[in-house]
């Protein structure tokens, strides 16, 4: 009987590495200051009984660090772990826990580069699970249902926060502290309660098996940077990232991605020399960058990032350089996904 369930359930392999999600506090007062990155991946899954119910269940550490130090090496290995797990016969959907503080980078990546329609769920927890109302088990335990859910396939890289199931393309941190920490500007495209999905919306942008772009056919991401743009700033920030290799940088501008005039020169010079320019926004509810709104962008040749916050524009712009160096081009993979 218990061989019969067993083979019904779909099989999830979770990828552990780290955050807060396998964080552990001195007392269970402590929901802020507390470290990161403690518990294996088999105790993360051992917390959650009710796993088993849900799915057949097994866990990989692929790495146990704070999710701020990622580097692309680390992305590179989840995601070439993340392509052989969706290739193989026995795994139905794969779960990724992760800290919160890149997370929104990471699925994005993988939203690029995963050439599957199974389900990759990634999640992450605002609480260490040692905290009072931790919210990672459910996070977790909602991140395996719907990654054994077959309703899930096709629709990209997925993340499961505060019961809400959104896109990875889309979903940045926006509040920290609290556990209604992930937001979309366009909103979630579903609910999960009780370990039952409710789809309410699909993406519209490139994905996953409609996407150009391999993990295996990538072995290095080239250096993309970021500058913060705010009154008074100095091009000094911009030169540093271009002296240092940086093949494009990404402007986290203000309000339209406008630039200073103290900086557009500079740029304008980067931009001769080789450097990509990608203009951004770094406001907080859902920047929306327009060509030629606020910069002359066909004279400078530069690119937008549209609704791309800085840091998921720089993403989208280390995948796409592996492909070309051509800001034509990159300016329509940035309008595609
Ligand atoms: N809530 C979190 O996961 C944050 C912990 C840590 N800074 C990380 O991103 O891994």
């Amino acid at each position: 009987k218990e061989a019969e369930t067993q083979q019904k359930l779909a099989n999830v392999v979770i990828l552990a590495t780290g955050g807060t999600i396998a964080g552990a506090g001195a007392s269970a007062a402590n929901s802020a200051t507390y470290q990161a990155a403690k518990l294996g991946v088999d105790k993360l899954i051992a917390g959650v009984p009710e796993l088993a119910d849900l799915a057949n269940v097994r866990g990989e550490q692929v790495m146990q660090i704070a999710s701020e130090s990622i580097t692309n090496e680390d992305l590179l290995k989840l995601g070439k772990r993340v392509a052989e797990l969706a290739d193989s016969n026995d795994v139905d959907g794969i779960v990724i826990t992760h800290g919160t503080d890149t997370l929104e980078e990471t699925a994005f990546f993988l939203n690029l580069v995963e050439k599957t329609d199974k389900p990759i769920v990634v999640v992450g927890s605002m609480r260490p699970g040692t905290a009072m109302s931790a919210d990672g088990m459910l996070n977790l335990y909602n991140a395996v249902a719907v990654a054994s859910d077959k309703q899930s396939r096709g629709k990209g890289v997925l993340v499961t926060m505060n019961d809400e199931i959104q896109s990875g393309r889309d979903v940045s941190k926006s509040v920290n502290i609290k556990t209604e920490a992930f937001k979309s500007a366009w909103g979630p495209m579903g609910m999960v309660v009780e370990g039952k999905s409710y789809w309410f919306r699909l993406p519209a942008k490139r994905h996953t098996v409609n996407s150009e772009f391999d993990i295996k056919q990538i072995s290095s991401l080239p250096a993309v940077d970021i500058a913060y743009g705010y009154g008074n700033v100095t091009d000094t920030a911009y030169k540093a990232l271009a002296q240092n290799g940086a093949k494009a940088i990404i402007h986290a501008g203000t309000g339209n991605g406008s630039v200073s005039s103290r900086v557009v020169p500079a740029l304008q010079e980067l931009r001769k020399n080789g450097v990509q320019i990608i203009r951004s926004s770094h406001v907080n509810q859902g920047g929306f960058v327009l060509r030629n709104a606020e910069q002359p962008d066909d004279k400078n040749d530069w690119v937008v990032a549209h609704d791309l916050n800085p840091q998921k524009a720089r993403i989208l712009a280390m995948v796409a350089m592996t492909k070309t160096q051509d800001s034509k081009e990159l300016q329509r993979i940035f309008w595609e996904y």
